[in-house]
């Protein structure tokens, strides 16, 4: 998979780092499948190798520890159980100095949760920005996950470092705050006493600070870290603490161990008065910290919205993380002028409009994007996820290999080329960081072909306007993707796409189908909207008064109206 450097560098951290990671399986796999087939075509290892004595195979191997994170990820549960049988420290720390918790709780794996709380994981961790799972789960809105920690126990009073307790990450209106909010009443946890809990920690700091002041001690005393009283108090937005140490004499400019500034703090914290109160005592905005960024440039990122919303305090490092929850990436627009519009249209597809921009939403992966995963499968359970995620239009889901499209009928802002472009890969999988789509279908079939060397074929069913013809024209909106990545010399292989698509017309409108309609199954799209949209002139001049009364049109006796036509029924 290539993709340009322009549009990967425009796309957020975690979107960027998904990405990257994907890149590297698909680098791995290229590795894996050339040295495979050289072994077979010289039958001992390549040239320039030799073989370690008493190995046959080579492996690469990843900590234990590091599979068991991306099992979680990926929700293959049976994956996690077999690790912790094989004795995979519970305790592993991830990245953000969470624990496996915090990982289920952000990509609602409630099973491994479940799992490792069985084995004892301390559910009240709290990763580097003191979150704990809960805060997780609470911002990500994963109502599953939150029961579970509050039938464990959790401690829902518990504050990262922003002083926020997860309460305060829950959306107003979600069943996540619905259930918190229950659970505080019924153990007698008033929410007002908790927002007095929010302001004890800056009226104590506050009184320390009028003491030490007036014994005379200096106010620009450093920790190890190298960190003042006012580097902390700006970061937690201690507003009349600032003030009380800026008048105290603390100095604005003194950085840290990794040359952050007060100021740099404010900025990442999103504490805007204290930049205010900062900068009228000099603050110097041109310094750079260690990541050689200014104050301004980390308060740019913390002044994007989240959701929509103006976001609570959130430290930057759950900020990329959270936005990939809401659009796996949206902004990246700015990078993407260059790229073939995004259109419905085949015949478009190559069209110039350049700087015209890319609308993208994909949803994030879940457990339910293939139901052959889940645990129970009825009928009753597999039509409630499919009505959860057509809720969230998530239209496409797999059961296994095959694909379930259920119509929108509404334009979604999932076929654009930079999607296409996403679901290309080197080996034909469906990749786990993407949810289920059609151009996965389609790439799929694409490598199929290369692997077996011969023709592959769709087969797509569905009564009539299930979206079959639109599903025909995004496969070959992805494989003319896939004949040029880049997005730029289409034309002449568009014009064999086209050839393809006339032919997957004329077999979609096989003529047997207006006499021999299935059971139960309308007949086609067009005469339910011809009925509903001819004129009485037109109707008249081509003998279809009444369209709804030919045998072809009126022999079903359905119960629903036909989705084009609400009124077809009664006409
Ligand atoms: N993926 C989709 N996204 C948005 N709208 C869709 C999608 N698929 C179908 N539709 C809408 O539903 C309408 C009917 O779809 P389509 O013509 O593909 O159905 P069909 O199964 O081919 O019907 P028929 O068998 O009668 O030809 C389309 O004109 C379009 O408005």
């Amino acid at each position: 998979m290539e993709l340009d450097q322009g549009l990967l560098e425009s796309l957020p951290l975690g979107q960027r780092h998904r990405l990257v990671w994907r890149m590297r399986c698909d680098q791995i796999q290229a590795y894996y499948d050339r040295e495979h087939a050289l072994q077979k075509q010289y039958g001992h290892q390549p040239a320039g190798t030799s073989k370690p004595q008493g190995h046959h195979k080579k492996m690469v191997h990843f900590p234990l520890a590091s599979v068991i994170q991306d099992a979680i990820v990926r929700h293959d549960n049976k994956e996690v159980l077999r690790l912790l049988k094989e004795g995979v420290d519970i305790n592993t720390p991830i990245s953000s100095g969470g624990s496996l918790l915090h990982l289920c709780a952000r990509h609602d794996n409630v099973f491994a949760a479940e799992v490792l709380i069985d084995h004892g994981i301390n559910v009240n961790l709290q990763d580097d920005d003191l979150w704990t799972a809960f805060h997780i789960a609470c911002a990500c809105d994963h109502p599953d996950i939150v029961l579970l920690l509050l039938l464990v126990g959790i401690n829902v009073q518990l504050q990262d470092v922003n002083r926020n307790f997860p309460l305060d990450y829950t959306i107003e209106g979600t069943e996540t705050s619905y259930i918190l909010r229950k659970h505080l009443e019924e153990n007698g946890v008033d929410i007002g006493s908790l927002h007095n809990m929010k302001n004890q920690m800056p009226s104590t700091m506050l009184s320390d600070v009028r003491q030490m002041i007036s014994s005379g001690e200096s106010v620009n005393l450093r920790n190890t870290s190298g960190i003042t009283l006012l580097h902390m108090a700006c970061a937690s937005g201690y507003k009349e603490v600032v003030s009380l140490l800026l008048e105290g004499g603390a100095d604005p400019c003194l950085t840290e161990n990794n040359y952050w500034t007060p100021l740099h703090l404010a900025a990442k914290y999103g504490q805007t008065c204290i930049v205010n109160q900062l900068l009228k005592y000099k603050a110097n905005p041109t310094v750079l910290n260690c990541n050689q960024d200014k104050p301004s440039v980390v308060i740019e990122l913390q002044c994007s919205t989240f959701d929509g919303r103006t976001p609570l305090s959130v430290p930057i490092s759950k900020w990329d993380s959270l936005l990939e929850k809401v659009h796996m990436f949206s902004n990246a627009a700015g990078a993407l002028t260059h790229q073939p519009p995004q259109d419905s249209h085949l015949d478009g597809a190559y069209s110039s409009g350049l700087g015209k921009l890319e609308q993208v939403k994909l949803m994030p992966p879940a457990p339910s994007d293939d139901l052959a995963s889940l645990s129970e499968l009825t009928d009753r359970s597999l039509l409630y996820e499919m009505q959860k995620r057509f809720g969230n239009d998530q239209i496409y889901t797999y059961i296994g290999h095959i694909l379930l499209l259920i119509n929108p009928n509404k334009d979604l802002p999932i076929y654009s080329h930079l999607v296409s472009q996403l679901y290309l890969s080197s080996s034909g999988r469906l990749c786990s960081s993407l949810p289920p789509h059609i151009f996965s279908s389609a790439e799929r079939a694409y490598h199929m072909m290369l692997q077996e060397r011969r023709p592959q074929c769709f087969i797509i069913s569905g009564e009539s306007g299930s979206g079959k013809s639109e599903a025909c024209k995004h496969i070959l909106k992805h494989l003319s993707v896939r004949s040029c990545p880049k997005g730029f010399a289409l034309e002449p292989r568009m014009k064999h796409v086209s050839r393809t698509h006339s032919w997957v017309n004329t077999f979609a409108l096989e003529k047997s189908r207006v006499i021999c309609t299935p059971p139960r199954h309308q007949n086609f799209n067009i005469f339910y909207l011809m009925a509903e949209g001819l004129s009485a002139e037109e109707k008249s001049s081509l003998c279809l008064n009444n369209i709804l009364a030919h045998r072809y049109t009126h022999k079903q006796c359905l119960k629903t109206p036909h989705p084009a036509l609400p009124q077809a029924g009664q006409t």
